[in-house]
């Protein structure tokens, strides 16, 4: 069954925009579930992301049972590394780092991942990692030794993306890097989004109603917020349903 792409197709469908909360298992307590989940589900948030670039062993799995117990959306693990995978989630983005060069994110660590996944029941959700420069070196782009691509040069940017869709990826993340100063362009997105038929995810930086409005307007199907909520969890209170 692949119900959980299906509903995002389903949604897009009916034009219905997807907010993804992205929780950083290095910096969110098991402590904190209970009373941050109260916000998010009263929230117009719509899937859990859980991963992060430096994550250790275990944490993921004991954050992502315990997020189960408190929400009823889907909890979707946006993996560093292989060690982050856990059959407790319901999905797994199986990112491959298309705007780098380094053949471990390209293709490595998913051959290292598969007899842990022939284990599990996660829907797998192949996934092209698209990092755009945006301000500052970021987490993943130390962690993977990669260049990102460079925010004026969208031709690149935009045949990245549709390289990966021809490859048959069924998602396509631009990633402006966590807590980036620049969220990713409309231009970007729009450009991005004129050439791709798959959904389209949007994240890194986006702080406020008026950015994550705008990439929607732009084309984004789903947006990912992670530094705002971990800074503000007020932010929910803009986000009720
Ligand atoms: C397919 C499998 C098993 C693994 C994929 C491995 C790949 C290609 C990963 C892509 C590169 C990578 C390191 C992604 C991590 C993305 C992520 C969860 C970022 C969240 O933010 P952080 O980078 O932790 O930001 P902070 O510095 O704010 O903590
Ligand atoms: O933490 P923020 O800046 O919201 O970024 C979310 C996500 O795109 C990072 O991988
Ligand atoms: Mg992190």
């Amino acid at each position: 069954m692949n119900s959980i792409y299906s509903d995002i197709q389903r949604s897009i469908l009916n034009n219905e925009k997807l907010l993804a909360v992205l929780i950083d298992p290095d910096k969110f307590s098991v402590e904190n579930v209970t009373s941050f989940f109260k916000k998010v589900n009263q929230s117009i948030a719509t899937h859990i992301f859980i991963g992060g670039s430096t994550v250790e062993d275990k944490v993921t799995e004991v954050l992502v049972s315990e997020i189960k117990k408190h929400t009823k959306r889907p909890v979707i693990i946006f993996p560093g590394d292989v060690s982050q995978i856990t059959d407790k989630a319901d999905a797994l983005l199986f990112l491959s780092l298309i705007s780098g060069r380094n053949p471990e994110y390209l293709i490595g660590k998913h051959i290292e991942s598969i007899p842990i996944l022939k284990n599990t029941n996660l829907e797998v959700l192949p996934t092209g990692y698209i990092l755009i420069e945006s301000g500052k070196q970021t987490a993943v782009e130390r962690v993977t030794k990669t260049q990102p691509i460079d925010r004026s040069n969208i031709q690149k940017i935009t045949d990245t993306a549709k390289a990966g869709e021809f490859l048959g990826m069924k998602l396509m993340y631009l990633e402006a890097g966590s807590g980036a100063l620049n969220p990713i362009t409309n231009k970007i997105i729009a450009k991005v989004k004129d050439e791709i038929q798959i959904p389209l995810i949007v994240g890194g930086g986006i702080k406020n109603i008026v950015q994550l409005e705008s990439a929607y307007n732009s084309g984004a199907d789903i947006v990912v917020i992670g530094t705002a909520f971990e800074q503000c969890e007020s932010f929910f209170d803009d986000l009720k349903k």
